[in-house]
């Protein structure tokens, strides 16, 4: 077993990571001062693979579950679901200790966390992540929202977990278009703290996409290790945190602007840090060989380098909603070498739209 604790004063938590982690789970909540009445939110996919032990556990330790089962897929992280899961947790008679379990991806997680921000004024929240993206990046941190039509994330709360299960064994039924997802957000670890992780996820792709074990559980963790790291410096985002973000300006506008079909979280981040290293690049930040080694490990996970289907304006005027754009000004995170990243909100708007032309076109 390797655990990661997730340093925050007065919200410290532990991210467990193993192969079958059924006893794990089992002893954290029988050792609980938690109300016995609990929610466990999952969607379509991960619930017929995995609700039923997971709730058959809880009920064997004496909790009286409640299952929710969500429509697979971004469109969920809504109000509307919101407005379903509140109305399942007051039927299911939810006191103030009664847990909120998320079980599936990044969408499950944010959307079950926001309710369990909100819920009461807070009810106790636990992740177990179940996609790769979840297992590195959306169970840790307490980033918790909702979307809105007009823009990504836009509603929600920083709400910690109590514990985080992320059970490598679940990674077996994952589609491999879902391995890349997760990459992404691993591949921009690398970028923004870590050349030497950069470079082993690279010489280790292969690997990864036939679910080595032992180099799942390594990139796992290390990428458990930084992003712990990060949020225990910065919990609210008031500077260092901001370089999680990496990418995500672009990517998020690329998200809305196909409305969440053509390009899924970790694909549309994949072209944002291109686009980010391009903005960079002509900043003279970083040179052109530096542009195609991230070309290249994208390449090596299988995302893609560029975006059809968005107009420039599009994705332009979408940079505006970003939560990092303050009092007009999109703040930029930039590379200054891979491993190393800083904030820019000074960006000339010729370079952004230059930047926005590279990753629809390539050029
Ligand atoms: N809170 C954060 O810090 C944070 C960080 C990164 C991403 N996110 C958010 O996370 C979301 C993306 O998460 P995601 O990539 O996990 O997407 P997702 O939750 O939609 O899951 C991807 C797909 O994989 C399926 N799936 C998940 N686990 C499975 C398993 N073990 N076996 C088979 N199928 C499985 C799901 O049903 C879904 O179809 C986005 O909304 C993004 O904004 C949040
Ligand atoms: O944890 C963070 O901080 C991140 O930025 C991680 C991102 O990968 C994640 O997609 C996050 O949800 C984006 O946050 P947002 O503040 O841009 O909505
Ligand atoms: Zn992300």
């Amino acid at each position: 077993m390797k655990t990661v604790t997730v340093p925050i004063i007065n919200n410290s938590y532990d991210i467990y990571i193993d192969n079958n982690l059924h006893k794990t789970i089992a002893d954290f909540f029988a050792g609980s001062n938690f109300s016995r009445t609990a929610l466990v939110v999952t969607d379509s996919n991960v619930g017929k693979l995995y609700s039923e032990k997971i709730t058959d556990l809880l009920r064997t330790i004496g909790f009286s579950p409640r299952l929710a089962i969500l429509e697979a897929g971004e469109k969920t992280k809504s109000f509307t679901s919101a407005q379903d899961l509140y109305t399942e947790a007051i039927k299911a008679g939810l006191d103030r200790k009664s847990p909120i379990i998320a079980l599936g991806g990044g969408v499950v997680g944010d959307l079950a966390g926001f309710i369990a921000a909100t819920y009461m004024r807070g009810v106790p929240f636990i992740q177990i992540p179940t996609s790769l993206l979840a297992h590195v990046d959306s169970s840790v941190g307490g980033k918790v929202a909702v979307n809105h039509p007009l823009g990504k994330n836009l509603i929600g709360a920083f709400y910690q977990p109590k514990a985080v299960f992320i059970d490598l064994d679940m990674l077996q039924t994952l589609p491999a278009r879902e391995i890349s997802t997760g990459l992404a957000e691993i591949i921009k670890y690398g970028l923004i703290y870590d050349k030497t992780f950069f470079d082993y996820i690279a010489d280790h792709s292969a690997e990864i996409f036939t679910l080595n074990n032992e180099i799942l559980r390594n990139i796992i963790a290390r990428s458990c290790e930084i992003k712990a790291s990060v949020v225990a410096e910065d919990e609210k985002e008031t500077g260092l945190r901001a370089i999680l973000n990496f990418g995500h300006t672009l990517g998020h506008a690329i998200e809305r602007e196909t409305r969440y079909k053509k390009y899924n979280h970790g694909e549309a981040v994949a072209i944002g840090m291109l686009g980010a290293a391009a903005i960079s690049c002509e900043l003279g930040f970083i040179e052109e060989g530096t542009v195609s080694d991230i070309r290249r490990i994208l390449d090596l996970c299988r995302l893609p380098d560029k975006c059809t289907g968005c107009s420039e304006a599009g994705i332009y005027n979408d940079l505006f909603h970003d939560k990092k754009t303050v009092g007009g000004k999109i703040n930029w995170i930039l590379l200054d070498e891979i491993g190393k990243v800083h904030l820019d909100d000074t960006v000339p708007e010729k370079v952004v739209h230059n930047a926005i032309k590279n990753i629809l076109f390539n050029k």
